[in-house]
């Protein structure tokens, strides 16, 4: 498969904080529809990977290419327009709304700009169905009407998910969207991600290794900001470089 294949890759993609090279020259490609995790230890450059892709950092140097087109140091609301999608943390999530409510705020922030022609109720229902329909793909659908401050911590983690999907992405972006959660609340969520998974290109950065192994068909493991390797589940896992740098009797540590 060519690289103008994958509907996402970096090429040489770097950030330099002060004198600290946080991403050194990272080069890797996402496929459609794949569920993609970038893994590593910890201060490895996984969340300033993903912050390159989303816009939330500009590149020091390198690529993103999206669909071919380089939209290295685009800002962040401009990226999410494009289809990249990126799940905030649940300060985000207006706790006296409705998840309902909060869905469709998200989906307003997508559609407002390219509905402004239409009459108000016709734009109204398209992001009403849009928000419906997100949480519904999220698991809340019977929690529509629910207080998200009334949620649990696991069903607050969804709700940021469906206010991602309720931006109509191609491309899902997941910082650990596990943090935090027990067993059950993991369990929930990695078979959500897993459904997911058959609809979205997901881009996944996750320390909990039992659901990366659930979810992902292709890994790339980052190391003091440099990729060490990137490929399919089973050969990334079986490699003496990930064993020994990441995977190995240490990464429970991580
Ligand atoms: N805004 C920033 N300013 C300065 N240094 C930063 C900044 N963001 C990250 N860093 C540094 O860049 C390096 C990579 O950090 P990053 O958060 O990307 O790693 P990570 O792999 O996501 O780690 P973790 O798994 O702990 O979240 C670290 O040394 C971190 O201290």
């Amino acid at each position: 498969m060519s690289q103008s294949d994958f509907i996402l890759e970096t090429r040489a993609l770097t950030k330099v904080f002060g004198g600290l090279v946080a991403n050194s020259e990272v080069t890797i490609g996402f496929r459609e529809r794949q569920a993609h995790a970038v893994i590593g230890p910890n201060g490895a450059g996984k969340s300033t990977f993903v912050n390159l892709l989303t816009g939330h950092l500009t590149p020091s140097g390198g690529q993103v290419l999206l669909k071919g087109a380089n939209i290295a140091g685009f800002p962040a609301h401009k990226v999410s327009r494009l289809g990249i999608g990126r799940s905030y943390q649940k300060t985000n999530v207006f706790p006296s709304f409705t998840c309902f409510e909060n869905t469709r705020l998200a989906a307003q922030s997508r559609l407002a700009t390219s509905m402004r022609f239409f009459r108000p109720a016709c734009s109204y229902k398209a992001v009403s169905e849009q928000a419906g329909c997100a949480l519904e793909a999220a698991g809340l659908g019977s929690k529509a009407s629910r207080m998200a401050g009334a949620l649990s911590y696991g069903e607050q983690r969804q709700l940021e998910i469906a206010m991602v999907l309720a931006t109509a992405p191609e491309i899902l972006v997941l910082d650990e969207p596990l943090a935090g959660m027990g067993k059950e609340e993991s369990e929930k969520m990695v078979g959500l991600l897993k459904g997911l998974a058959r609809d979205y290109t997901l881009i996944l950065v996750e320390h909990d290794m039992d659901a990366v192994f659930a979810i992902a068909e292709v890994l790339s493991v980052m190391v003091n900001g440099t990729l060490l390797e990137s490929g399919p589940l089973e050969q990334v896992r079986a490699s003496r470089a990930v064993q020994d740098a990441y995977l190995g009797d240490g990464a429970e540590a991580y």
